[in-house]
């Protein structure tokens, strides 16, 4: 069945006898009963086009006619037609836009209410978080993250009078076509774009050239009390054997790692914060990137995923943050915060932030999170209360720093989370911009911090222009490899017969915590759909779903209360929740990278998990080779039959990767330039922590 096929079935679902079960409950407003709730609308603020507006404008924009949005000899290009500014906030659903008739998509699990009005629902309970009825377009479903809350073309129906899918309530708040005005959700203000015409970005969207509703979504404040701030999940029963991974190190004149949290001598709050944090032995990725960003280096480093990436980079951070002292927070019309965090998804970075809040307790350090998909007008406020730690998804941190409300001067860290992520041609250009920025220091006096558990050479190159030259490597274990804790299988399935395998395989799971992860936005909601149908208790996150459907399906998920997610790439990466116990491919991403972080959702901090992928012969035999090898790399075991279609798809010099370059850069790329003898490589055991041994340079 080609995409077509899914289009037709999703446009003519087969709608099984059952129907999920609903409570017809509510008519009020959101969980907290805020119907109407006075968020302050952004313009409120400040939404006047800046200096740097202009400098935003004409400093990037004018590089539309650079290429086709690609990398070339490690340059930034940016080619789309209406140029930079756009294209950077078009991320998330950057084919969505021009929409007639805009899916907005979502599915919650059927026990929620109901309300009635759109055009086609595929029976009740099903289809119930898609927006607008008319909802499919035959436009990509690429996934990228921190776009515009799309405002949707003519008919864009952002929720033609559908049910909240999040269950809370605000249903038969129907909108008329367009979508426009007179609706409310939980926290949620909806009302018309003020058509201003401004410079094409995030805040755009929000306030006016679309002509699209203004996104004032502010997300409720995370809990403040210490319990829900400390609250951790246990390690793993493998968490010990992250010890016995070999770590390799490379650059010049690397510290030493250090083998405990004593060791890097941090202040007594931190460690405090540490010990209420559950946390008392480090992971390697710790051990070895903690003394590197306290000396003051630059550093890459590439850890397997679920195994403490996050608090690799805070910690030594809020160390020096706390050793150097920081501007207290006291409201200002700009901040200038000593450290940024970007990260490619709202979730994740709020995500993060959460982390941030957790370390920082009880100091005078204050982290602030922004993201696209909430009101502008609330991150400004957010900010505006003070900000040292600021974390932010790229567009919106660029619109927040063409509004002046961010300088740059004082930025000492610069950290990039899934970074291969943030330079790759989604996210780079917003990146290199923000790294020329007025302002920004230059990489000899800020610190460069790059995380992933994936890197691809190309992107590795890319990366040396935000890095000082000698920057270090850390790799844990097998750059781009899978965690050895999720238990890997792989299954010939064809798709036709993929519905059923995955109904049949989610019935014997029972009630454990599983993600299913899917292409297409629109698949998402199909197969969501479709499992509620099954009475599979499930919810969907996706790039289609506005931001607080989003959270919710996510807090949904994370609570238990529904067990199933279905996933698109939005949620492969980064998302840390708690006894994710599979994860189930019903699509292989085009990708091996993505494959690693997706089942990188499991197995996490020592714990084990099992992820299930379905291999369908026809699109997935590019992705053979490089799975082959990730399932050999982790001691899985590797299928006859996978290892015939990798044979018989045999590239010459393939050494792992796909056709975007070596994925399995096992090692640091500057090696591949500079020839192994120059480089300080230390290849050990993470136990064993000797000091690096300093030999040529290779600089
Ligand atoms: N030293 C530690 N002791 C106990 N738990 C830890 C430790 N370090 C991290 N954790 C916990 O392990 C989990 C995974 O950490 P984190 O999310 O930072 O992983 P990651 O390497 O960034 O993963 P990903 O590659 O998927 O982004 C988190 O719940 C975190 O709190």
């Amino acid at each position: 069945m080609g995409d077509e096929d899914w289009d037709t079935e999703i446009l003519k679902p087969h709608i099984p006898s059952f129907v999920p079960v609903f409570d017809k409950d509510t008519f009020s407003s959101g969980a907290n009963g805020d119907a109407f709730n006075r968020a302050t609308d952004s313009s409120e603020i400040s939404d006047a086009p800046t200096r740097r507006d202009q400098f935003m404008r004409s400093g990037f924009a004018s590089g539309r006619s650079l290429g086709n949005r690609g990398f070339s000899s490690n340059k930034f290009e940016e080619g789309d037609s209406s140029g930079f500014w756009r294209e950077s906030n078009d991320f998330e659903d950057n084919q969505t836009r021009s929409r007639g008739f805009a899916r907005r998509g979502g599915y919650q699990d059927g026990n929620d209410s109901e309300a009635s009005g759109s055009a086609r629902r595929g029976g009740r309970g099903s289809f119930r978080g898609c927006r607008g009825g008319f909802g499919l377009t035959h436009n990509s479903e690429s996934e990228r993250e921190d776009g515009p809350q799309r405002p949707g073309g003519f008919f864009s129906s952002r929720r033609t009078g559908l049910v909240d899918p999040a269950g809370n309530g605000d249903n038969f708040r129907g909108r008329s076509v367009g979508g426009r005005g007179g609706y409310k959700g939980f926290n949620e203000e909806v009302v018309a774009g003020s058509g201003r015409s401004t410079w094409k970005s995030e805040a755009e969207g929000e306030s006016g050239d679309f002509q699209g509703p203004k996104v004032t979504y502010i997300p409720p404040p995370p809990p403040e009390n210490e319990e829900a701030i400390f609250a951790h999940y246990q390690t793993g029963i493998n968490f010990d054997k992250y010890d016995t991974i070999l770590v390799e190190v490379s650059g010049h004149d690397a510290p030493p790692a250090i083998l405990t949290f004593e060791e890097a001598d941090l202040c007594q709050t931190l460690n405090n914060n540490i010990t209420k944090a559950g946390y008392t032995k480090l992971t390697p990725v710790q051990k070895y990137s903690i003394p590197i960003i306290l000396a003051g280096r630059d550093l890459m480093a590439c850890a397997q995923t679920g195994s403490g990436k996050t608090a690799a980079f805070l910690l030594p951070i809020l160390a020096h943050m706390m050793r150097d002292g920081v501007t207290a927070s006291r409201f200002k019309d700009q901040q200038e915060p000593e450290c940024i965090i970007v990260a490619p998804t709202r979730e994740l970075i709020n995500q993060i932030f959460l982390e941030a809040r957790k370390f920082s307790f009880g100091t005078c350090i204050r982290p602030v999170v922004i993201y696209g998909g909430t009101q502008l007008g609330h991150s400004i406020r957010q900010i505006m209360q003070g900000c040292n730690i600021l974390c932010a998804t790229p567009g919106r941190l660029m619109d927040i720093i063409g509004k002046e409300k961010i300088g740059l001067r004082q930025v000492r860290y610069l950290v990039l989370d899934e970074a291969d992520r943030m330079l790759d041609m989604g996210f780079g250009p917003e990146m290199k911009k923000l790294i020329s920025f007025p302002g920004m220091p230059p990489k000899d006096q800020r610190q460069t911090l790059m995380f992933s558990a994936t890197f691809p050479e190309e992107i590795q190159r890319l990366a040396g222009e935000f890095l000082k030259t000698d920057y270090l490597f850390v790799a844990v274990g097998q750059v781009g490899g899978a965690c050895s804790d999720v238990q890997q299988t792989v299954l010939q399935v064809g798709q036709y017969s993929k519905r059923e395998k995955l109904v049949e395989i989610l019935r014997n799971i029972g009630e454990e915590r599983t993600m299913v992860f899917v292409e297409t936005k629109k698949k998402a909601d199909f197969i969501a759909t479709f499992l509620c149908q099954e009475k599979i208790s499930t919810t969907s996150i996706h790039g289609d779903r506005e931001q607080r459907e989003r959270e919710q399906a996510l807090g949904d998920f994370r609570c238990g209360k529904c067990p199933v997610l279905v996933a698109t790439s939005v949620a492969a990466r980064g998302l840390d929740i708690e006894n994710v116990q599979h994860v189930i491919n019903f699509d292989l991403p085009s990708t091996i990278d993505e494959y690693v972080h997706r089942i990188g959702r499991t197995g996490r901090c020592g714990n084990i998990g099992k992820a299930i992928s379905f291999f369908d012969p026809e699109p997935d035999s590019h992705l053979a080779q490089p799975l082959v090898k990730v399932l050999s790399d982790a001691q899985q075991d590797v299928p006859a039959w996978l290892e015939e279609i990798a044979f018989s798809t045999y590239v010459p010099g393939f050494s792992g990767g796909t056709s975007r370059g070596n994925v399995f850069a096992s090692v640091d790329t500057r090696k591949s330039y500079q020839g192994k003898s120059s480089m300080n490589i230390v290849g050990f055991s993470s136990a064993q922590a000797p000091n690096p041994v300093d030999d040529e340079s290779w600089d």
